[in-house]
């Protein structure tokens, strides 16, 4: 079964992309980007044939992003959407960044269909031509050897690894669960906080899984109303609903013998978790308006930054559902729960990004990675990602220094230290006195440095000393522990 032909959209105005993105569906797998940055992040996990770009977008404009798609991903046809029509900014354009196609606004639907299927078929054309050369240089099976060896490069660039981290890092043990589950065709339910590799990891089991030469998609199941999440997912059939003009198969049927990535699956509606459920019972799929019921066979991975066992507890997920999802259930630890990762992940996402815009940068000041280090992150890798591509923008130097970061982040990391410092200060073990003291000093310690690590959160931090909410106020007060005071033990 062949995939339909996958279209980006980039644009900054939501209402642009949602109308060609409608326009351009019916017909194609759209991708939709508000920026570059998130452009390269689609361009870099999916097989995009045909990019649209509006010109002017705040920070990158059109010509400048399409410029970097030539030379990182030759292939992609490159259109663009602009509203003038100077010559000199034509030619400019196609010549920087080699543009396959103009649209000035206002278009046609028509017009933008026309365009898309141009370039579509023109993409089949060319892969066709070089799929046909390939074979006519090569024998076949040094034509094999080359194809397994892109497939191995593939499977390497997903694979565990890929999920950089310190020794002894809290995320080698998901790493290291999620691998032994890999060959185990069972479902997997993936949960962490937004930005913690979700995806990465997903996409890591499923290339060292025996399903890895089959595809792998991803659906993110909490942005899509339950309606386009159904056709999206089982497809629907020419005619079923206004608007279905041609028959779409459903991503499940696409994805058959591979893996599908079902990601924010606690955003599912109580409607929509029936229609799953009894996908996962029968495996069988039923695109829309068809009376038809097809067998497919598709392993599931579903990722969650919910407490989705909560979320069956207060009724909002069926436990059913639940329970048929996570076979294995795997953990990813935030950032803050491993500060030891950041220094590496800094490093190699700079190495990275700096490669990608041929910028020289050796790496950060001590007092960045300090920084970096005590601040939270509360968007995760991502949030780093970010914050690193902002410094390697604005450096002037190859060491990589603080006043690059973000105001907040220097803030909060600098609120965070000194919190830090003054427990240290305060919790300090004597050496020598009655063993009564110490051991009450040590007990206040453990309490200290559990508060601190749980943000004071008073009844995670319960839970983990496995005291009750009264036991750990009872044993605060009488050490005159508080959040911001002092130490001042009591007796
Ligand atoms: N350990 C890691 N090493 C390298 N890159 C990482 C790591 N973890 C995450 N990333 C990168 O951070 C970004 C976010 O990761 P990903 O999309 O997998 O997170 P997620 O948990 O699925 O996020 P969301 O819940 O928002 O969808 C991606 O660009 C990913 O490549």
């Amino acid at each position: 079964m062949t995939r339909r032909p996958a279209i980006l959209v980039v644009d900054d105005e939501p209402r642009s992309v949602e109308v060609i993105a409608r326009v351009l569906e019916e017909e194609f797998d759209v991708f939709t980007a508000p920026g570059a940055e998130e452009a390269r992040r689609i361009l870099e996990h999916e097989w995009i044939q045909v990019i649209f770009c509006d010109q002017r977008m705040p920070k990158t404009s059109g010509v400048a992003l399409l410029t970097e798609v030539r030379e990182r991903w030759p292939d992609i046809l490159r259109i663009i959407v602009t509203g003038y029509t100077e010559p000199d900014d034509m030619i400019s354009a196609i010549n920087e960044a080699g543009i396959y196609q103009f649209i000035t606004k206002p278009w046609h639907p028509d017009q933008l269909l026309l365009a898309a299927r141009n370039a579509a078929h023109l993409f089949h054309l060319q892969r066709e031509h070089e799929r046909l050369s390939l074979e006519m240089r090569l024998s076949l099976p040094a034509a094999e050897a080359r194809i397994a060896a892109r497939r191995a490069e593939v499977a390497q660039s997903f694979h565990f690894d890929a999920l950089v981290r310190a020794p002894g890092s809290p995320l080698s043990e998901a790493c290291l669960k999620a691998a032994q589950v890999a060959t185990f065709d069972v479902p997997v339910l993936v949960a962490g906080e937004t930005g913690t590799g979700k995806e990465l990891l997903a996409r890591a089991i499923h290339y060292s899984s025996l399903r890895s030469e089959k595809p792998f998609f991803a659906v993110n199941c909490g942005a899509i109303p339950d309606e386009l999440l159904e056709s999206e997912l089982f497809g629907h059939k020419k005619g079923s609903f206004t608007g279905a003009h041609v028959t779409r198969i459903g991503l499940l049927d696409q994805a058959d013998g591979g893996t599908i990535l079902l990601d924010e699956i606690g955003d599912v509606s109580p409607a929509f978790q029936v229609k799953l459920l009894r996908f996962l019972q029968e495996g069988e799929i039923r695109p829309v308006g068809s009376n038809e019921a097809k067998r497919v066979n598709v392993r599931v991975i579903a990722a969650t930054h919910r407490d989705l066992h909560g979320e069956v507890g207060r009724g909002r997920f069926r436990e059913d559902l639940y329970y048929r999802l996570c076979a294995m259930v795997l953990t990813l630890p935030p950032l803050r729960e491993r500060r030891a990762d950041i220094p590496v992940l800094a490093q190699s996402l700079l190495d990275a990004l700096a490669a990608q815009h041929g910028k020289k940068a050796r790496g950060f000041t001590e007092e960045a990675l300090a920084c970096m280090q005590a601040y939270d992150w509360p968007g995760n890798v991502r949030e780093l990602q970010n914050e690193v591509t902002r410094m390697l923008v604005l450096a002037r130097a190859e060491l990589l220094s603080a006043d690059l970061l973000s105001p907040h982040v220097v803030r909060d990391a600098a609120a965070a230290t000194r919190a830090d410092r003054d427990v240290a200060a305060a919790i300090a073990v004597p050496d020598t006195g009655p063993l009564k003291d110490r051991v009450e000093r040590m007990e206040a310690t453990i309490l200290m440095e559990t508060l601190v690590r749980c943000r004071w959160n008073k009844s995670r931090a319960a839970e983990e000393l496995g005291l009750s909410r009264v036991g750990l106020r009872a044993k605060l007060d009488r050490y005159g522990i508080a959040r911001g005071g002092a130490f001042a033990k009591s007796h």
